[in-house]
């Protein structure tokens, strides 16, 4: 290439690049509308249209590197794609996911938190657990315990796993947001932090905890959705409870005591599932989440 033309050439390089910045500043400003840049993206050679789809991501203010990952693989989009460069059923569905998350931030209006609540070994661990692979969209409340680890489950992912001391301390300084001893034997709260945080972005957040703290958050905030995940049969729940097999026939006796008392209360609450399959109750709690009607998963 001869000089004059390179020389055009790099110059014309570093004003796109400075375009491409000046879009990602008035993003992440909130002076450009998510909505409005996609639709620029679809003209070939705008500013938008060459924005990786990373950068555009980032510029909301609730999505960080680890956010950005899950949603990527939700929406099957490679990280190394531009806006513009965009396949049709790509661009619908990051189309969908902007306009719900900027519904719920132009209505001002956080969406409530819900409660999954439900007896032992009913599947609400196993439900989160898919509902957290599956919707990255929603904050998971990590609860801290005073119980000891099961095999497999990591510390700061499944639970804060803290001595009496520590919980103590947490309780002292006001840091649960709802606590209760489960089964008569270990104690269990929420931390308070982590789910206002997540609640001033404007995230779905969901507590996956027992009765009495289900309770207590009823209390404190009327507006929280109590959804119980109830089991087909007091059979299959057995059966769930034995076939898990983590606890010991005194400790699994004991957690059937307390499952009769949770499942008299499950008119308490706002809504029912029954966890026939994980799929379709992470699906229906999803749709309570949103807040949207009842679908033919339900
Ligand atoms: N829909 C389902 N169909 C069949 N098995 C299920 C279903 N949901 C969960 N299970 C199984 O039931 C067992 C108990 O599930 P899980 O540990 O998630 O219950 P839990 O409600 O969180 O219990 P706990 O309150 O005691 O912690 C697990 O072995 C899980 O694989
Ligand atoms: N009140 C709260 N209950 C909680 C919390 N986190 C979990 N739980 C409940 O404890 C039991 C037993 O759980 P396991 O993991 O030992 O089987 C189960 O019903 C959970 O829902 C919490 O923060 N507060």
């Amino acid at each position: 290439m001869p000089d004059v033309d390179r020389t055009a050439a790099s110059r014309a390089a570093v004003a796109a690049r400075r375009a491409r910045a000046e879009v990602k500043r008035r993003l992440r400003s909130g002076e450009a509308s998510p909505l409005r840049v996609l639709e620029q993206a679809r003209v070939p050679e705008t500013p938008a249209a060459s924005l990786r789809v990373t950068d555009f991501l980032l510029s909301f203010p609730a999505i960080g590197q680890v956010k950005l990952s899950r949603i990527l693989e939700e929406l099957s989009i490679s990280e190394r794609k531009r806006l513009g460069g965009l396949g049709r059923q790509q661009r619908e569905r990051l189309e969908g996911f902007v306009r719900e998350r900027v519904g719920a931030e132009a209505a001002g209006t956080r969406p409530p938190l819900t409660v999954l609540a439900g007896p032992t070994a009913v599947g609400k661990g196993t439900v989160a657990t898919y509902i957290r692979e599956h919707y990255p969209e929603v904050s998971l409340s990590v609860s801290a315990t005073t119980r000891a680890p099961r095999p497999g489950e990591v510390d700061g992912t499944h639970y804060f796993f803290t001595s009496d001391e520590q919980f103590d301390r947490m309780l002292a300084a006001g840091e649960l947001l709802e606590w209760a001893t489960v089964h008569n034997k270990y104690r269990y709260g929420t931390p308070r932090g982590p789910v206002q945080e997540a609640s001033e972005r404007g995230e779905l957040v969901l507590l996956e905890i027992d009765l009495q703290g289900a309770r207590q958050v009823r209390a404190s905030m009327p507006d929280a959705r109590l959804v119980f995940l109830a089991p087909p049969s007091w059979d299959e729940l057995v059966n769930r409870l034995v076939g898990r097999g983590t606890e010991d026939s005194e400790e699994r006796a004991r957690r059937l005591e307390t499952a009769k008392v949770e499942l008299a209360a499950a008119d308490e609450f706002d809504e029912i599932i029954i966890n026939d399959e994980v799929p379709r109750a992470a699906a229906r709690l999803i749709d309570i989440m949103r807040g949207t009607p009842r679908s033919a998963n339900g």
